[in-house]
C-alpha cells in the first residue's frame, strides 16, 4: 500500500519542475519488457545495459551474479541505477522461475541461435530479454529454458556485438514497436506511485531527518 500522505509531504521538498519531470518520465516507463543480464564479467558492460534500460524506459533490470560472484552495487556508474529497479539473483534458475511466475516469456538474445531476427520479432506478451557474458554468451540453462531466441542481424566478419551495444539496439527497437502497438505497456498506478515516492526520497538530501520529523508528527 502506497502512503499517499507521505508522498504529498515529501513532494513539498522538491521543485514543481522535478515533480513534472518524474511524471513525464514515468508515463514512458514499462515493465512489459524487462531485461536480465547473466554473469557479465565487466562492470562497465552491466552499467551500460542498465543505462540503456533507463534511457529507453525499461523500469526493471535483473542481474544474475553467480559464477563471477560480483557485487555490482557501487560499481554501476552513471547514475542510471538510481532510476531503474535493480533486482539481484544468485543464479539463472531463480530469475527464470520468478519471471515465469509473473507471466513473462523468456527470450534469449544470441548472435548464433536459430533465432528470430529483431525486425521480425513479435511482442506477444510480457517479455524478459536475457543477455549473456562477453565470451561465452548465455548459459546452456537459459538457452534450454527460453521460449524464443532473438538476433540482431549482422553482415560483417565479427561474430557478435558487445552486450551493451546489443541491449541498446534491441531495447530501442522493441520499445518503439511496443509504444506504437495497442498493448497496455504502461506501469500500473501503484507502480507509478511507488516510483514517485522512491525517486522523491532519492532527490531530497536530508531525507533521513525529514522522515524522522514526519514520523514524529504523524
Ligand atoms: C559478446 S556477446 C557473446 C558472444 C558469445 N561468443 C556467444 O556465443 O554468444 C555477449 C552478448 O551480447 C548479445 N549479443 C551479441 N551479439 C548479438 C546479436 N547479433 N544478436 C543478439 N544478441 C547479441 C547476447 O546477449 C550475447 O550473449
Amino acid at each position: 500500500m502506497i502512503d499517499l500522505k507521505l508522498l504529498a509531504y515529501l513532494e513539498e521538498f522538491i521543485s514543481e519542475n522535478r515533480k513534472q519531470r518524474f511524471n513525464e518520465i514515468l508515463a514512458q516507463r514499462t515493465n512489459y519488457l524487462t531485461v536480465a543480464v547473466e554473469d557479465v564479467f565487466q562492470m562497465h558492460n552491466t552499467s551500460a545495459v542498465v543505462r540503456s534500460c533507463e534511457s529507453f524506459g525499461v523500469q526493471t533490470a535483473h542481474l544474475i551474479e553467480d559464477r563471477n560472484g560480483q557485487h555490482l552495487d557501487e560499481e554501476i556508474a552513471m547514475g542510471a541505477q538510481k532510476w531503474v529497479d535493480i533486482k539481484r539473483y544468485q543464479n539463472s534458475k531463480q530469475v527464470i522461475d520468478s519471471l515465469r511466475e509473473k507471466g513473462y516469456k523468456i527470450v534469449a538474445t544470441s548472435p548464433h541461435a536459430d533465432s528470430s531476427l529483431l525486425q521480425d520479432f513479435n511482442l506477444d506478451g510480457k517479455t524478459a530479454l536475457f543477455f549473456g557474458t562477453e565470451k561465452n554468451g548465455l548459459s546452456d540453462y537459459v538457452l534450454e529454458k527460453s521460449d524464443a531466441y532473438l538476433k540482431i542481424p549482422m553482415v560483417g566478419f565479427t561474430e557478435s556485438l558487445n552486450i551493451s551495444v546489443s541491449a541498446a539496439i534491441i531495447l530501442q527497437h522493441l520499445t518503439t514497436k511496443l509504444k506504437a502497438s495497442d498493448v497496455d505497456w504502461k506501469l500500473t498506478d501503484e507502480e507509478i506511485f511507488e516510483r514517485r515516492l522512491n525517486w522523491t526520497k532519492k532527490s531530497i538530501k536530508s531525507i533521513d531527518d525529514i522522515l524522522e520529523r514526519y514520523k514524529s508528527d504523524n
